[in-house]
C-alpha cells in the first residue's frame, strides 16, 4: 500500500504536503505566541522573521528609529521578536524595572542564552563581552580591571591623548589650515572620519601598545597633487576592518539555527567569512602578544616597562609585577589565550564608541552657542593663552563644566543604546515573574530621556549637571551600563572624551557646515553610528 502511494505521489502531492507543513508550523507558532507567559503589546512577530520586516521596511534598518516608535507606541515595557530565530525579548524603559538586573548581587549577570554559536566561532568561554562562563568571566575580568583602572594607566591615556592630538594637529596643518586654504573655503571636511582614526589609534595603542598607523593611513589617502589620493592600507586598518566584520554579522552565530548555518547557502557564505575573519583576528593578535612577550623578556628586571594593557596581562602574577606573590593557581598568569580574549574584548569595546560620542559632543557644542561659551571660559581659565601645552591629570580633574558637557549628550543621545540581560532562574522583574531563560533589552536612550527623572529631558542642559550635590536618581543614568557587567572602560573613556574635546575647543575654532540639518546618525544593533559630521575648522584666536 505505501509502494502504491508513493508511485502516484506528484508534484502537486508534493506542493500540498509542503504547504500543509508550513500551516501546521504557523499554527503551532501563533499558538505559542498568543499562549505566552505574562503577553506584553508589541509589534506582531512573522514565522521564520520575527520582526525583521518592521526594522528593515518601515525604518529603512535603522534599529533607534524601531525602538523609538515602540517605545512611544507600546508603552515603557514591550516585547520584540528578533529577526531569523523569532526569539522573544522583553524592552524595560524605566528604571525600576532594571533593578533586579543592576544590583551588585543580581543573579542575572549574563547578556545571551547559551547557544552553541558562540562556541562554534570561538567566543564562548573567552574574554569579557560574550563570556557565559561565570569562573573565567570573573578572572578575565579582575585582570583587566586592574590594568584599565591603575593610576599609571590613566597617566598613560592622558599622555597618549596629547601625542594623538598632536600629531591630528599636524596633519590638519597640512591640509586644511594653510592661509590660502582658509581664504577659498577649503577648511571643511568630515570630521567623523577623522576622530574614527583617531580613536582607533588611541584604542590599538593603549591596548596593545602597537605603534598607532591609522590617522597617518589616512593622512595619506588625501595624497598630494602628483600622486592622488589612496587607499588606507596599514596593519591597523586591517583589524579595524576585521572588528567591523565581526560587529556587523556575529548575531549570525546567536541567532540562526546550526543547521541553516551549515546547509543554506546565504547562511553558511555569512558564517565561514566570520570564521575566516575570526581567525585572522586571531593569528594577528597572537602574534602581537607572542612579540610583546618576547620584548618584556629581553628587558633587563630593574628596567621600567610600559603601562599598557596588553604588558600589565602578561606580566601579572609573574615575576615583573611588583605585587607577585607566590600562592598557587589561584593567582596563576595569565595564557595568551584568555589574554587573546581580553584584547579582542577591549577592542571591540572601545572601538567605534568613543568616534561616535565625540561626533555628538562636537555637534551639540556647535548647536549651542551659550554652552560653548561657557565651556571656553573654563578651558580658558585653565590654559590662560596656552594653546600648546600638554593637558595634565590635574586639568583634567579641574575640567567640571566640559565633563558635565559629555555627560549632557551620552544622557540625550548615547552611543550604545541599549543592553541586555537573560534571567537565570525565575525571578519577579518589572512588576511580572518571569520564568529563566527570558532576554531582556534594557533601552538606555528612553530611561535617559524621561521626564520622570529629568527636568525637561529634550533639552541639552549641561548646567544640570553643575548644581551642587546633583546625582541624578538611581539607575536613570545608565551610560556605561550597571551592575556586575558595567563597563570596564568607563574611566578610559571619559580621559579620552574631555581631554580630546579640551584640545580640540583650546585650539580651533569649529563649526558646523550646515547648523540647522539634524545629526547624521544610523543605528544598527545596538550602536548609533555618526557617519558624517561636516565642519569648518580655524584656528582659534
Ligand atoms: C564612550 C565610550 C563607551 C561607552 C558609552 C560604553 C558603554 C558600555 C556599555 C553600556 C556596556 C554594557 C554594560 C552592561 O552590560 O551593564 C559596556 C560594556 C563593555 N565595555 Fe564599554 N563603553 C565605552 C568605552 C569602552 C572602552 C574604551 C572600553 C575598553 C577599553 C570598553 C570595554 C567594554 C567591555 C570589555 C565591556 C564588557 C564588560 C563585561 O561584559 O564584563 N568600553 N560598555
Amino acid at each position: 500500500m505505501i509502494i502504491n502511494l508513493l508511485e502516484n505521489f506528484t508534484i502537486n502531492d508534493c506542493a500540498l504536503l509542503l504547504s500543509a507543513a508550513l500551516m501546521t508550523y504557523v499554527a503551532y507558532y501563533y499558538y505559542t505566541y498568543f499562549t505566552r507567559v505574562n503577553p506584553l503589546p508589541g509589534p506582531i512577530p512573522i514565522p521564520f522573521i520575527g520582526n525583521l520586516p518592521h526594522i528593515h521596511w518601515q525604518f529603512k534598518g535603522d534599529a533607534q528609529m524601531f525602538y523609538d516608535y515602540c517605545h512611544e507606541k507600546y508603552g515603557d515595557i514591550y516585547e520584540i521578536y528578533s529577526t531569523y530565530t523569532g526569539v522573544r525579548s522583553i524592552v524595560l524603559c524605566r528604571k525600576e524595572y532594571i533593578e533586579n538586573f543592576l544590583s551588585e548581587r543580581s543573579a542575572h549577570w549574563t547578556r545571551f542564552p547559551n547557544f552553541k554559536g558562540p562556541d562554534e566561532l570561538g567566543i564562548e568561554g573567552k574574554g569579557l563581552v560574550f563570556n557565559n562562563n561565570f569562573k573565567s568571566w570573573i578572572y578575565n575580568r579582575h585582570f583587566f580591571l586592574q590594568a584599565i583602572m591603575s593610576p599609571k594607566f590613566t597617566d598613560e591615556a592622558i599622555d597618549w591623548t596629547n601625542e594623538r592630538f598632536n600629531k591630528l594637529d599636524s596633519y590638519w596643518n597640512k591640509l586644511f589650515l594653510k592661509e590660502e586654504i582658509i581664504k577659498e573655503n577649503k577648511n571643511i571636511f568630515n570630521m567623523f572620519q577623522w576622530l574614527n582614526q583617531y580613536s582607533f589609534d588611541m584604542i590599538i595603542k593603549l591596548l596593545t601598545g602597537k605603534r598607532p598607523d591609522l590617522m597617518k593611513a589616512y593622512f595619506d589617502t588625501f595624497g598630494d597633487e602628483k600622486s592622488g589620493p589612496s587607499a588606507i592600507v596599514c596593519d591597523s586598518a586591517k583589524i579595524v576592518q576585521a572588528l567591523r566584520i565581526f560587529l556587523a554579522d556575529y548575531a549570525i552565530f546567536y541567532s540562526i539555527s546550526p543547521f541553516l548555518r551549515h546547509y543554506f547557502p546565504f547562511f553558511k557564505n555569512k558564517a565561514d567569512n566570520l570564521l575566516q575573519n575570526m581567525k585572522f583576528v586571531n593569528k594577528k593578535l597572537d602574534a602581537i602578544i607572542k612579540k610583546r612577550r618576547q620584548e618584556i623578556e629581553d628587558i633587563p628586571l630593574d628596567e621600567h616597562l610600559p603601562h599598557d594593557i596588553l604588558t600589565s596581562m602578561i606580566i601579572k602574577n609573574t615575576l615583573r609585577d611588583v605585587n607577585y606573590i607566590e600562592a598557587g593557581k589561584a593567582t596563576k598568569a595569565m595564557t595568551d589565550t584568555e589574554i587573546r580574549g581580553n584584547l579582542f574584548d577591549g577592542l571591540l569595546g572601545g572601538c567605534n564608541k568613543t568616534a561616535n560620542m565625540l561626533s555628538f559632543i562636537i555637534y551639540y557644542i556647535s548647536r549651542n552657542p551659550d554652552v560653548k561659551k561657557k565651556m571656553l571660559k573654563e578651558i580658558d581659565s585653565i590654559f590662560q593663552d596656552d594653546k600648546i601645552r600638554p593637558i595634565t591629570k590635574d586639568d583634567y580633574y579641574s575640567l567640571s563644566y566640559c565633563e558635565a558637557i559629555v555627560k549632557e549628550v551620552a544622557r540625550i543621545l548615547p552611543a550604545m543604546r541599549s543592553f541586555s540581560r537573560y534571567t537565570n532562574k525565575s525571578d519577579k522583574i518589572a512588576g511580572y515573574q518571569w520564568p529563566a531563560g527570558i532576554t531582556f533589552i534594557i533601552d538606555i536612550k528612553a530611561i535617559h530621556n524621561k521626564d520622570d527623572y529629568w527636568e525637561e529631558p529634550n533639552r541639552f542642559n549641561p548646567d544640570r549637571w553643575m548644581v551642587e550635590n546633583f546625582e541624578p536618581k538611581k539607575n536613570s543614568f545608565i551610560m556605561f551600563g550597571g551592575g556586575l557587567r558595567s563597563c570596564p572602560g568607563r574611566k578610559l573613556a571619559m580621559i579620552e572624551l574631555v581631554c580630546t574635546m579640551v584640545l580640540l575647543f583650546r585650539k580651533y575654532d569649529i563649526n558646523l557646515v550646515d547648523t540647522n540639518s539634524p545629526i547624521k546618525t544610523r543605528s544598527i544593533a545596538i550602536f548609533v553610528d555618526c557617519f558624517e559630521l561636516l565642519v569648518e575648522i580655524k584656528p582659534r584666536n
